[in-house]
């Protein structure tokens, strides 16, 4: 992967009469990096991709590939291609036809072809014997390997996916996300991909751009979007947290209703006087001792356990009617739970400071 944009959108704004879906978006893309835009439905992920792609135009803005300025550019001669949501495959051809496809277009001959189709099914884990089975006798998940190995083979500079596993079940989708980022390794190409689902871009992503109502929130890494959210929207889009009103003294230090905090802390980057967010996500909630000594404590009573597999989940009566999540592993569960008083504790290296909250 390179550091410098490859795909460099600059004021991209797109209206539909008078509805704004894209308010000025500007957006750098590297080569070869994997991109995921995540983002509420109607926040304009599929807006944004369709004028990547160039199936609609942009009302202000330009949108540059390399150095050439694409956004005026007819779609089928942008260097790109899509893998849609719901697969565009031919249903009365091979699954080898259904490859080759783009192959023929180039009028590439027919053992070149059945070579590359060859090489695509196995870097899709495809048998070589599928090359006659019929689409219709393939699975959902098959289909899927064989619409991106019909992508590859048109061999785009970057790869768009518009939610390609979201009609598909648990596992399969599992499966398909390692699949995913597998394949990206080895082609080493640029895919662009848009999801609702938060777990989908994390486990593939190398970035990540949450959109909210046609604007980027924020552009960084999983790990860096989930630890240092800018914004309240982010870090609840982001997973389960707590948030809890907090005013940054004159002192620097900082407080909130029903938290007890050791006297020396203090809030870097705030100014005085300013009342923030303090954010902790519930795997960094303790259930503490009495004599054991944290940054922040705070009482509450347990309402409920929720068992999610792996991990316990507890919701917390907090002071002031607040509702704490608190997450162990199941080894760590907490005897007879529901009912009980508990004193929390997190520290302060685990907790995140959000502006004007
Ligand atoms: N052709 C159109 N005419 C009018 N409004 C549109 C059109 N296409 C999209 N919109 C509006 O633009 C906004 C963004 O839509 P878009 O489809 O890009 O959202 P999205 O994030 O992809 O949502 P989803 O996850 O539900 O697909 C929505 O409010 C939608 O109603």
């Amino acid at each position: 992967m390179t550091d410098t944009a490859f795909l460099r959108l600059r004021g991209v704004v797109k209206k539909f009469h008078s509805f704004t879906a894209l308010h000025g978006i500007d957006l750098d893309i590297r080569e070869g990096e994997f991109f995921t835009i995540v983002g509420p439905s109607g926040s304009g992920k599929s807006t944004m991709i369709r004028l990547l792609v160039g199936m609609d135009d942009v009302t202000e803005g330009q949108i540059h590939l390399r150095d050439e300025r694409i956004d005026q550019m007819p779609a089928n001669l942008r260097p790109t291609c899509m893998v849609f949501q719901s697969l565009a495959l031919f249903p009365h051809m091979s699954v080898g036809q259904n490859i080759e496809f783009p192959l023929k277009l180039r009028k590439e001959p027919p053992a070149q072809r059945r070579e590359r189709v060859n090489e695509l099914l196995d870097l899709l884990h495809l048998p070589r014997s599928y090359y006659d089975k019929r689409i219709s006798q393939c699975s959902g998940g098959e289909r899927q390997r064989i619409a991106l190995a019909r992508a590859l083979a048109f061999d785009p500079e970057i790869l768009f996916f518009d939610e390609p596993l979201s009609a598909l079940d648990y596992r399969l989708r599992k499966t398909l996300e390692k699949e995913l980022k597998d394949l990206h390794h080895r082609t080493g190409k640029t895919f662009v991909y848009i999801t609702h689902s938060l777990e989908e871009a994390m486990v593939m992503s190398d970035r990540i751009a949450i959109m909210k109502d046609g604007r980027i929130e924020q552009i960084a890494t999983a790990d860096e979007i989930y630890r240092r959210p800018v914004s309240r929207f982010v870090a609840e889009f982001m997973g389960e947290v707590n948030l809890f009103n907090v005013r940054c003294g004159h002192d620097g230090a900082v407080s909130g209703p029903g938290l007890s905090t050791r006297g020396d802390l203090t809030a870097e980057g705030l100014p005085a006087g300013s009342e923030a967010l303090l954010m902790v996500r519930p795997e960094y909630v303790q259930f503490a001792a009495p004599s054991e000594q944290y940054d922040y404590i705070l009482q509450g009573r347990v309402r409920e356990e929720y068992i999610l597999g792996s991990r316990i989940q507890y919701e917390i009566e907090g002071p002031q009617d607040k509702r704490i999540t608190v997450e162990k592993l199941r080894q760590n569960r907490l005897d007879d739970a529901v009912g009980k008083q508990v004193r929390l504790g997190f520290n302060a290296e685990k907790t995140h400071l959000i502006g004007n909250g």
